[in-house]
C-alpha cells in the first residue's frame, strides 16, 4: 500500500482525512479495506456480532460517540476479527487488553483504553454512515490507515 501521505498527494480532492488523533493498538500499523460500520454507546454487542461475521478484508468503523467510559473491544473480540478475515477496526471510543491487542495481526485504531467492559444489550445501529474527525465513514467506501492517520474516499 502507498503511504497515506502519498495517496493524499495524488488524490487529495477525492479523499477525506480524519483529524482525530486515534492511537494504534494492533500489530498492523498499515491497513486498508472497505468500510463497514457500527454506531453504539457503551454497548458492544453489535461490535462483537459484526466481527464474528466473515470480514472479507473490510475495516469495521465503530462510532462509540467518543466515550472512554468503557471498552468496545478487547482481545477476544479482536481475535475473532482476525479469525474472520477483517483487516482492521477503527474505534471512536475505548479498547481494553491493550498488551494483548499489540500482538494481534490486525489494524486497531482507538481513542483510548479503559479496563471496564461495556453492556451487551445490542443497542446501536449497523452499516449506517458515521462521522467523526471530519470524515463521513460511509459503508462501502475505501479506507486506508497508517501511522500518519486515516483517509477515506469521498464517493
Ligand atoms: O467482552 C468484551 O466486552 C470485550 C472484551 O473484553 C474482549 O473482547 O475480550
Amino acid at each position: 500500500m502507498a503511504s497515506t501521505a502519498d495517496l493524499y498527494d495524488e488524490h487529495g480532492e477525492d479523499l477525506q482525512s480524519c483529524s482525530l488523533q486515534l492511537r494504534h493498538h494492533g500489530a498492523h500499523l498499515v491497513f486498508e479495506g472497505v468500510v463497514s460500520t457500527v454506531r453504539c454507546h457503551r454497548d458492544n454487542a453489535l461490535v462483537k456480532a459484526a466481527l464474528a461475521e466473515p470480514g472479507h478484508g473490510k475495516v469495521l468503523v465503530v462510532d462509540g460517540g467518543g466515550s472512554l467510559e468503557s471498552a468496545l473491544m478487547g482481545d477476544l473480540i479482536a481475535a475473532s476479527a482476525v479469525r474472520n478475515g477483517w483487516a482492521g477496526v477503527v474505534i471512536h471510543g475505548a479498547v481494553r487488553d491493550v498488551a494483548a491487542l499489540r500482538e494481534l495481526p490486525l489494524g486497531v485504531l482507538a481513542l483510548g483504553s479503559n479496563p471496564r467492559k461495556s453492556a451487551k444489550d445490542g443497542i446501536g445501529e449497523r452499516d449506517v454512515t458515521v462521522s467523526f474527525g471530519g470524515v463521513d465513514f460511509v459503508p462501502g467506501r475505501q479506507l486506508w490507515a497508517d501511522e500518519d492517520g486515516i483517509l477515506v474516499t469521498c464517493s
